[in-house]
């Protein structure tokens, strides 16, 4: 069973670390040190390659329901502070980490991430070689995998095993309900008053309500479930599908609401989540990626530009289009459309824009926190589709 080394003489004045285990679907064990909440959790594993921002990653939403390792190795160094929270609490399902920082070294850390881990329930391992994990999961593909620590720790290998085993797969799972928003919250538009915006709630992220709201828009967060009724309610200019959890294909409904967007010819923006479901909208079909992309450094080229950016990903599942340069017409009849971005690593779809209707979307994160800021200009250009959008609506009339 690969493994770091524990200490082997326990000091005096250190206490002495609980062991914990990380077992994997395909068998294998990685034996660590409990770290955060002690117990039993399971959950999809993830590999995240970001050298900064765990505090945005762990309060991220679209990692509920995965175990995330960190391949940077240090981890916690700075803290944890009030400002930096993509929401309001650790949605990680657990996390595992190579090497915690023992001392908290920031002006604006308030807390440690221990105490944090321990405080919200996170169960958490350390001592683990993470890149060894990272290799397994890029050669074998994504797997279900389970932390033992504590009690759980006794049981037995095959135990654990069978457990993680029956556990429930990524695929398939609608997770919106679990982290959006139950009303609707308004924050109010920074500058010059474009007016309001829906935001479907599939696991906003903070950065990106603050990078709308900057954009001059008046950003009403919905929840998840609203009807097309309810999103027409608050008479909006135009309407966002955000980021989130689980499988873009176990997400009907909001799929459906999305339809009656596009039928109003509402202008319409998503990210992330937001893009496999206005691809959906459009007639395509999403499928899960071997092993998904989550970092700060995926090279995606805008075909519209032929520019490069350097951007930040979180995502396991994909959009399936036509790999053509050409435009293509929507199976569900909204004229063309055109993949307008594509990651430079595996061609992976990263961007759709429709050429008829004012809808667009990316894959990745142009809110980006932590990470590169290249692809900020996407809110510009959402907010630039509005104004064109309203301008020609009054020329019209
Ligand atoms: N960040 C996201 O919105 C992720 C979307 C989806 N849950 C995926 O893993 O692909």
């Amino acid at each position: 069973m690969p493994s770091l080394p524990l200490p082997q003489k326990a000091r005096s004045d250190v206490p002495v670390p609980s062991p914990a285990v990380l077992v994997l679907e395909d068998g294998t064990r990685y034996a660590g040190r409990a770290y955060g909440a002690q117990g039993r959790t399971l959950g999809e594993l993830v590999f995240a390659t970001g050298m900064t921002g765990y505090q945005e990653t762990l309060t991220d939403p679209s990692y509920a329901g995965q175990i995330v390792i960190q391949t940077a190795p240090h981890i916690g160094n700075t803290g944890m502070n009030d400002e930096d929270m993509e929401s309001r609490i650790i949605w990680v399902a657990g996390y595992v980490v190579r090497d915690p920082s023992r001392i908290v070294s920031n002006h604006r850390s308030i807390r440690s991430l221990d105490d944090e881990l321990v405080s919200t329930g996170i169960v958490g391992i350390s001592g683990i070689d993470t890149r060894a994990v990272t290799r397994r999961i890029r050669d074998q593909g994504a797997m279900r995998a389970g932390i033992f620590s504590g009690d759980q720790a006794a049981l037995s290998d095959s135990e654990q095993l069978s457990i993680v085993r029956e556990s429930v797969e990524m695929a398939g799972q609608n997770l919106s309900a679990q982290v959006s928003v139950l009303e609707d919250t308004v924050t109010p538009a920074v500058g010059d008053r474009l007016g309001n915006l829906a935001v479907l709630d599939l696991g906003v992220k903070r950065s990106t309500v603050d990078n709308l709201a900057k954009r001059g828009f008046e950003v009403h967060v919905l929840p998840q479930d609203s009807t097309l009724e309810q999103i027409t309610a608050i008479d909006p200019v135009a309407v966002f599908y955000s980021n989130g959890p689980g499988d873009p294909a176990a997400s009907e409904s909001q799929v459906q609401v999305l339809r009656g967007v596009l039928d109003e010819g509402l202008p319409f923006f998503g990210i992330c989540f937001g893009n496999q479901l206005l691809g959906r909208a459009l007639g395509l079909d999403t499928y899960k990626l071997p092993f998904g992309h989550r970092g700060i450094n995926q090279p995606v080229v805008d075909k519209s530009t032929g520019r490069v950016e350097i951007t930040a990903h979180n995502h396991g599942f994909a959009v399936r289009a036509p790999t053509t340069d050409e435009p293509f017409d929507s199976p569900n009849g909204y004229g063309r459309v055109q993949v307008s971005h594509v990651d430079l690593n595996d061609d992976v779809v990263e961007g759709l824009s429709a050429l008829d209707i004012p809808a667009f979307s990316v894959q990745y994160h142009p809110e980006a926190a932590a990470g590169p800021h290249d692809a900020n200009y996407l809110f510009d250009r959402f907010r630039d589709l509005v104004t064109d959008h309203q301008n020609e609506t009054k020329d019209a009339e």
